[in-house]
């Protein structure tokens, strides 16, 4: 064959396959507002929910791709400081690194294969962001806890839930040691500290090593992507299985509306890593492409949140109640958010007294929202919506809320009830896949929670 014939047939069959080589040019990127919008349509169940989804390749990778074109502010993705000077920022392409890297870790160092559980018990440490993305890379599926547990709470966490390893550092991994010869599951532990300890891997040591090069598995939307226990008000704390889907497209519309957040925004939800309110700021904000904020925040403190308001041009802030109470109880004259705009609480009851105050010296409402481990948001103040004191607010799409009395039967207005979602004949995808124990199947009609106040 002539050579000039055999190379026009080879780049016609390459092109004809898809092939990504040299000669083939990549389609253009497209605008990231239709794409937030189709993942807002789904996230709101106008659309249906694709066979293959998984966060991490789909959502993070992507506005990788469009911060590299330039279809984003020169912000960063996540920014994390400590008060002391230290700060880490990373764009997407950056944590998209970072969260491959570790990956890496988890797969090779700890043997995590997809639907392997990992437990991650971290205070508000970067490691906790790409730990979180890194087991979406690799199917792992986390478990997020809260640093206070303690030895028999571990124990129950780790025996329950059957985890193969555990992420902690140095104050909780006495802990963990006092127990973990109950907890035959678990095969790997893994510490983020700059010292060592023995029978533990050190994970900054490893991430060091490790590699940039990652291929992300191809989950199924179904496939579980997180468990929680829930606080156990009501009994022993539950374990609530998510799915790739419910959280990775179940935050889209939530983060528009309720957060009303853009890829111009920073995020700072001030939220302990252990709760789901950390996993929901993660997937609402990256979905929209904005940035997470994160202050170390050893302790709760009013005077470092208001001063890093005001240092910082952070635009959305997400405290529960009980912080708002601590913050007006400040001089908050003394004090300017030059790029604050909206503020979020929710977890607990907000007493009118705070929202008002909140509002007549910041000059900002407060926006509450609910929702349980359970659930994505069930109801809340958007924003633009008339706030009416003592509510939180309207149902929260895809589902269909309402008040009901103990046989399930909706409640007329001003009834006092039971706060209910209606899970038949269509269960809304974002909903939790099962207790670890109890199948779905088995919940009635209505999935209902008693009305807390
Ligand atoms: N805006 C809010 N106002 C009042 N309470 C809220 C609000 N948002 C969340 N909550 C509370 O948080 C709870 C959700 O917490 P979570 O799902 O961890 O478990 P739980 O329902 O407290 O515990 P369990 O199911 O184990 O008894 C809600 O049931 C509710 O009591």
């Amino acid at each position: 064959m002539m050579p000039w014939l055999r190379s026009w047939v080879l780049k016609a069959l390459r092109n004809a396959r898809g092939f990504c080589g040299p000669h083939r040019q990549q389609p253009p990127l497209p605008d990231p507002q239709k794409i937030v919008a189709t993942w807002e349509a789904i996230s709101l169940g106008r659309q249906p929910v694709p066979e293959y989804f998984n966060f991490a390749h789909d959502v993070l990778d992507m506005w990788s791709q469009l911060e590299k074109a330039g279809h984003r502010p020169r912000i960063p993705a996540f920014w994390w400081v400590n008060g002391k000077g230290t700060e880490v920022k990373w764009n997407f392409e950056e944590l998209g690194e970072q969260s491959r890297k570790v990956a890496n870790v988890l797969q090779d160092m700890c043997g995590l294969q997809p639907g392997d559980r990992m437990m991650l018990v971290l205070p508000r440490l970067p490691e906790w962001w790409l730990v979180s993305v890194a087991c979406i890379r690799t199917g792992a599926v986390v478990i997020p806890g809260v640093s206070q547990l303690t030895e028999k709470d571990l124990k129950y966490r780790l025996q329950a839930s059957r985890a193969k390893s555990i992420i902690t550092s140095d104050s909780l991994a006495p802990r963990v040691d006092a127990i973990s010869a109950d907890c035959p599951s678990l095969q790997s532990k893994l510490l983020v500290s700059d010292g060592s300890r023995p029978g533990w891997m050190s994970f900054r040591e490893l991430l060091r090593e490790a590699s940039t090069e990652h291929n992300c598995v191809r989950t199924k939307s179904q496939d579980p992507l997180a468990i929680y226990f829930t606080s156990g008000t009501t009994g022993a704390p539950k374990m609530v299985e998510h799915s790739q889907a419910s959280y990775g497209l179940g935050f889209v519309a939530i983060g528009r509306r309720w957060m009303d957040l853009t890829k111009s925004d920073i995020f700072w939800n001030t939220s302990d890593t252990g709760w789901v309110k950390s996993a929901w700021t993660l997937f609402s904000a990256w979905s929209n492409g904005s940035c997470i904020f994160v202050h170390e925040l050893p302790r709760v403190d009013a005077k470092i949140i208001l001063n890093t308001l005001s240092r910082f041009p952070i635009t959305t802030l997400c405290c529960v109640p009980t912080i708002f109470r601590l913050l007006v109880q400040e001089d908050l004259t003394r004090y300017q958010f030059q790029s604050l705009r909206h503020c979020l609480t929710g977890g607990e009851s907000l007493n009118p007294d705070v929202r008002e105050k909140w509002k007549s010296q910041v000059g900002l409402e407060l926006h509450e929202g609910y929702g349980q481990s359970e659930t994505v948001l069930i109801c809340a103040v958007s924003k633009g919506m008339k706030i009416k004191s003592g509510s939180m607010g309207k149902a929260s799409p895809p589902y269909d809320v309402q008040i009901v009395d103990d046989e399930g039967n909706i409640l007329s207005p001003g009834e006092e009830g039971n706060i209910a979602v209606r899970v038949r004949p269509t269960r809304p995808f974002c909903f939790f896949s099962c207790y670890l124990t109890l199948l779905y199947k088995a919940l009635p009609t209505w999935f209902s929670t008693l009305v807390a106040h």
